[in-house]
């Protein structure tokens, strides 16, 4: 059987700051409905992979295809004008991002930190939007903390509004950078089974992250980046229990 439709197409990506050559060559798929995992040492490039993927990052080379539309900066023929402002906020809203820091805003409630950008960025009805960031809400967990505050919030109670926040621009994929590095082992998980419910619904989705067993458990596709190049990839079995080359072996045993 075929693979369905690509939401997300990585296809030779090249980026540099300056002299440092941080990815040398890239290519990467996330069919419709499909979980990437992106694992690998601290520098590899997982990040910056993201980053470019929903442009806040500009590569060198190379392009980012979203449902078949290039979407860097130099694909889409965006120059950082004014006028191109649209166009990077409809790419944005569709690859919606959760920060291993969460990044909520301090001064405003979890609700209004979820109804934020579709309320002031996309326009939509407040109303709608409420009705929407109070069912994702609840559907991770922290309906009953609507009223609060970030700093009033656990760890992993502010990742979750992190996660209802980019549910609730209603995007075609999710990219998540690290999203249970900065939380305590027992929160990690809380964490985790949000993210292993959204696998399950068949949402699309790019997940760079240190920890293997997430990886294992969600993804259809394992990437292992190193030094900027993909040096293995495959479904989770196949990486995690057969893995081919050396250095694989060797990333796996330094992180059980
Ligand atoms: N804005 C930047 N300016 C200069 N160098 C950068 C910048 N962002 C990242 N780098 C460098 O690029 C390399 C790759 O960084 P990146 O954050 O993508 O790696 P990573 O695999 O995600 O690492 P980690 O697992 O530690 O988060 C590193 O050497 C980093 O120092």
């Amino acid at each position: 059987m075929t693979d369905p439709a690509p939401v997300i197409e990585i296809r030779d990506l090249h980026k540099s700051y300056g002299a440092l050559e941080v990815l040398k060559g890239v290519d990467i798929v996330a069919p419709a409905g499909h979980v990437v995992s992106l694992i690998g040492s601290s520098g590899s490039g997982k990040s910056t992979l993201l980053r470019c993927a929903n442009l806040l990052e500009d590569s060198q080379q190379g392009d980012v295809l979203f449902c078949g539309e290039p979407v860097s900066w130099k694909g889409a023929g965006l120059n950082r004008r004014p006028g191109d402002h649209a166009q990077m906020i409809r790419i944005r809203t569709n690859l919606s991002m959760v920060f291993q820091q969460f990044n909520l805003w301090a001064h405003m409630t979890i609700l209004q930190n979820v109804m934020e950008a579709p309320v002031t960025v996309l326009k939509r009805d407040r109303a709608e939007v409420e009705d929407k960031a109070r069912t994702y809400l609840d559907k991770v967990g922290i309906g009953d903390k609507c009223g609060a505050y970030p700093a009033q919030l656990s760890g992993g109670q502010q990742q979750r509004a992190a996660i209802a926040r980019a549910l609730c621009m209603e995007p075609k994929a999710l990219l998540f950078d690290e999203p249970t590095s900065a939380l305590d082992p027992e929160l990690e998980q809380e964490v985790v089974r949000v993210i292993k419910d959204l696998a399950a619904e068949g949402r699309t989705m790019i997940i760079v992250t240190h920890d293997m067993r997430l990886a294992a458990d969600v993804s259809d596709h394992v990437v292992f980046l190193h030094q900027g190049k993909i040096a293995e990839e495959g479904p989770p079995d196949a990486v995690f229990g057969h893995p081919k080359t050396e250095r694989l072996r060797g990333f796996l045993s330094a992180t059980q």
